[in-house]
This record gives structure tokens, sequence and C-alpha cells, in this order.
């Protein structure tokens, strides 16, 4: 029987990185062994799948801009619609790894597997853990039966959604939690599943990657104890046409800096109330008075892949109850 044929788009990240010696887990360069090499180096993948590697980019994953999640996701989206393509992988710093997972399972049309990995250690490292994790990824993308999940990542023997992991942990290798839970995970190149999303994505999503061709600019501000109207009152004044509160607890906001957020949604940008605690979500009205205010809220979505969903939803628009509708719908 034919294998499939599975396509590995590389971007860098930890998952390419070299150390100076073996016991450099945590202090090494990221993005420098090419995806060639990463293919020569796992012989094993040969037997799950016919793989070939393409380098998109070659960065450290928090170096990666708006036009470079357009650039991989078109390229993704192209790749999906070939006939002779049965799955893809991409591999990607961990460090945002997470909303370039989300970007894609937002906005690429396809039932075809989309498999988003990347390593804690460099492969110099004792222990590394790049090659199961993309030995893995590899797997799940020439499945069957990863088919129409929405975009997945496989960390540490997980089958994670995009949509809902974040990186949680920074130093270890079990880094990337949900707290839905993993959807399944991968044992000696077979998947077991558990759960699937519910959330709309890839074949359900109102947005596609073909026609959009740039991303309006929506920036984060966070809050904390102490925390002044500085930046709130630059960012409202600086072209956005989003911004993301990462409030404190159930996404509340500090009495005096209210009427800065209020300044900013008159001036025509939208506001949308998250939280910076990692789990639970937020409350539409509690807390804040979000109709009176006009205010969106984030649902679960932390401050980050709350900006990646405001991006994609306002190229279509800046209607605060569609956006609302969008939050709770994606
Ligand atoms: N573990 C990693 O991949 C971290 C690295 N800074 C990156 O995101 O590219």
């Amino acid at each position: 029987q034919a294998l499939p044929n599975v396509v590995i788009l590389a971007t860098g990240g930890t998952i390419a990185g070299a150390g100076a010696s073996a016991i450099n887990s945590a202090t090494y360069a990221a993005a420098k062994v090419g995806v060639d090499k990463l293919i020569a180096g796992l012989p094993e993948l040969a037997k799950v799948a016919n793989v070939r590697g393409e380098q998109v980019f070659q960065v450290a994953s928090e170096s990666l801009t708006d036009d470079n999640l357009l650039t991989l996701a078109k390229r993704v989206s192209a790749l999906a619609k070939q006939s002779d393509i049965d799955g893809i992988v991409i591999t990607h710093g961990t460090d945002t790894l997470e909303e370039t997972a989300f970007f894609l399972t937002l906005t690429v049309h396809t039932a075809k597997p989309i498999v988003v990995v990347g390593s804690m250690r460099p492969g110099t490292a004792l222990s590394a853990d790049g090659a199961l994790n993309l030995y893995n990824a590899v797997n799940v993308a020439a499945s069957k039966d990863a088919m129409g999940k929405g975009v997945l990542v496989t960390m540490n023997d997980e089958i994670q959604s995009g949509r809902d992991v974040s990186k949680s942990i920074n130093i270890k290798t079990e880094a990337f939690k949900s707290q839905w839970g993993p959807l399944g995970m991968i044992v000696e190149g077979k998947n077991y599943w558990f759960r699937a999303p519910v959330k709309r994505h890839t074949m359900q999503s109102e947005f596609d990657i073909d026609t959009i061709t740039a991303l309006p600019p929506v920036e984060i501000a966070m809050g904390y104890e102490g925390v002044l109207s500085t930046a709130i009152d630059a960012l409202g004044k600086s072209g956005i046409k989003a911004l993301v509160h990462g409030g404190t607890g159930n996404g509340s906001v500090a009495n005096r800096i209210v009427p800065n957020l209020q300044k900013v949604r008159a001036d025509g940008v939208v506001v949308i109330r998250s939280s910076r605690v990692p789990d639970g979500f937020v409350l539409r009205n509690a807390e804040q008075p979000d109709d009176k205010y006009d205010w969106v809220v984030a649902h679960d979505l932390r401050p980050q892949k709350a900006r990646i969903l405001a991006m994609v939803a306002m190229t279509k628009t800046s209607d605060t109850k569609e956006l609302q509708r969008i939050f709770w719908e994606y």
C-alpha cells in the first residue's frame, strides 16, 4: 500500500536549534538546522509517509510577524489543495506556536490534517524532545483519523487542539497545556483519540486565508496592580483597530483606567476584555458592563489568542455584536 504524502514546512525554532554542548538544554541558538537535515536525521519518518521539506522561514518564533503568518497560511492552504498531498506539518518555535496554530485553524479551509510542532530542547541536547515530537507530528499528519479536527499540535506525546493549547511552562518538555485537556495521545506511532473540538475551525470557518491580504493592527495592554493608563492611552492613539485588555481575574479592569478604555472605544477602537489568568473564561457583563460600554469579551482566549481572533475577525467586520458572536463561536 502506498504511503501518504506529507510536507514539512519549516519555520525555525528550537526544534531546529543547536547548542554548544549536550548539557545545553536552555542555552542555545534557535533556527540553525535546515529542514532537509531535520528529515535526514529521522529515518523513521520514511516508514510512515513520503516526506519532503520546505524551508519557509528560519527564525525563532518570538520574531515572527503578522506578514509571516499570512505567508505561511497561504502556503499551507495552497498545499492542502493539492490532490497529491495528504497532510502538512509545520515545525515552529514554541514561544508563539499557539498563535500560529490558532491562526491556521481559523483561516485554512481543509479537512486534511495540519500539525504544528516544536520542541523545548535543541536536537544537540541530552533527552532532546524534537525528534519524537516531529515523528508524532508526521504520524498524525499522515492519519485519516486526524482529518477534520482542526489544526493540531503534537508535543510531549499528546495531540492538542491548536485553538486551546498554550505554552504554559517555559523550561520543561511538558510545556503545552490546554485547560480543556488534550484531544488524544500518540504512542509508538499510533493515535489514541479521546475528544474532538466543538468550536468552528478550518472547513466550518467563515474566514479564508485565500481572500485575506492584510491583517488589521491589534495590540494588547495588560492589567496589574498599580496599572496606569499610559499604555492604553498611547495604543488608543496609535492607529490600531482593536485593543485587547489582558485584565486581572475575571477580566477585571482597574477603576482608574475604565474612563481611558471608554475613550479608546469612543475613538473607534474595539475594546476586547480578556484575562491574564491562564484558565477559566471571561463572562459578559460580569466585572464590567460590556453592553453599556460596547466592549467585547474574549471568552476563554488568552490575550495573545484573542489578538489573533480579533485580527482575523476584523478582516470582515468592526461591528461589536458580530465580533462578540465570533468570539463565542471560534
Ligand atoms: N522552544 C522554543 O522553540 C523557543 C524559541 N525561542 C522559539 O520560539 O523559537
